[in-house]
């Protein structure tokens, strides 16, 4: 954390891989919608974690080209998007579980004195619901979604305008994440970035994520982002 000189004022958290292991709910619902369409042998929960990240859309035409090919995504993308948001919906949250030390690590946060928002690619009807389930809701200013802007990340612009809303200059804002994707989003936004190791990186290990740090928990986040704040004083 020292490649700027500026005081952290506001973190911008992601959901999936970060605060909560959200596969299990992911399994549920995608198996559920592929027997729909009579395919009744299981996607893993490996295959799932390589998938998700970016977008719902992304996640559900990769499921289908296990066993389509290009022109059988397509023909069915319609049908199976809207098969697996009754699914999901029907689940969000029942088999999900927190990581340890997020509710900790946010707590600490605010203590220091950072505001706080979530920037998922999670679409909203999703998300929403989710974090107040799992009584995460209160600890954040801003939630936004997968289809809150126009773009998701790895564009900067999800991060972009949660730095506008949050009233802080992209240089004192750390992004949290587990996956290149908030990387790359926060590294062209301007922001700092910590990952965490626990989550889902599309398949690739975390220390090839160009990063400002590795953190095992957000605790540990709040702890170094403390640490940084006393130093630049
Ligand atoms: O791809 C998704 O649905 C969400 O992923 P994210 O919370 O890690 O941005
Ligand atoms: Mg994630």
């Amino acid at each position: 954390m020292t490649r700027f000189a500026h005081r952290i004022r506001a973190a911008i958290v992601d959901l999936d891989g970060t605060m909560l292991d959200t596969v299990p709910d992911f399994y549920v619902a995608i198996n559920r919608m592929r027997a729909d369409f009579g395919l009744h042998q299981p996607v893993t929960h490996e295959q799932i974690a390589q998938l998700v990240g970016k977008g719902s859309e992304h996640l559900i035409r990769g499921v289908l080209a296990l066993d389509y090919d290009d022109a059988g995504v397509e023909q069915r993308i319609e049908e199976a998007m809207t098969a697996y948001q009754r699914h999901y919906i029907a689940i969000n949250g029942d088999h999900s579980t927190l990581y340890p030390d997020v509710k900790e690590g946010l707590r600490a946060l605010k203590e220091e004195g950072l505001k706080l928002a979530v920037v998922t690619n999670k679409p909203m009807n999703f998300a929403g619901p989710l974090l107040d389930r799992k009584g995460l809701r209160g600890y954040f200013d801003f939630v936004f979604g997968g289809d809150s802007f126009p773009k998701k990340k790895p564009d900067p612009m999800p991060l972009t305008e949660a730095c506008k809303a949050l009233g802080c200059p992209p240089e004192q804002v750390v992004a949290l994440g587990d996956s290149s994707n908030d990387a790359h989003a926060a590294r062209a936004a301007g922001c700092y970035v910590l990952t965490v190791p626990y989550g889902y990186n599309h398949g690739v290990p975390v220390h090839e994520i160009e990063s400002d740090g590795i953190v095992d928990t957000l605790l540990e986040a709040a702890t170094l982002i403390r640490q940084h704040n006393r130093d630049v004083l």
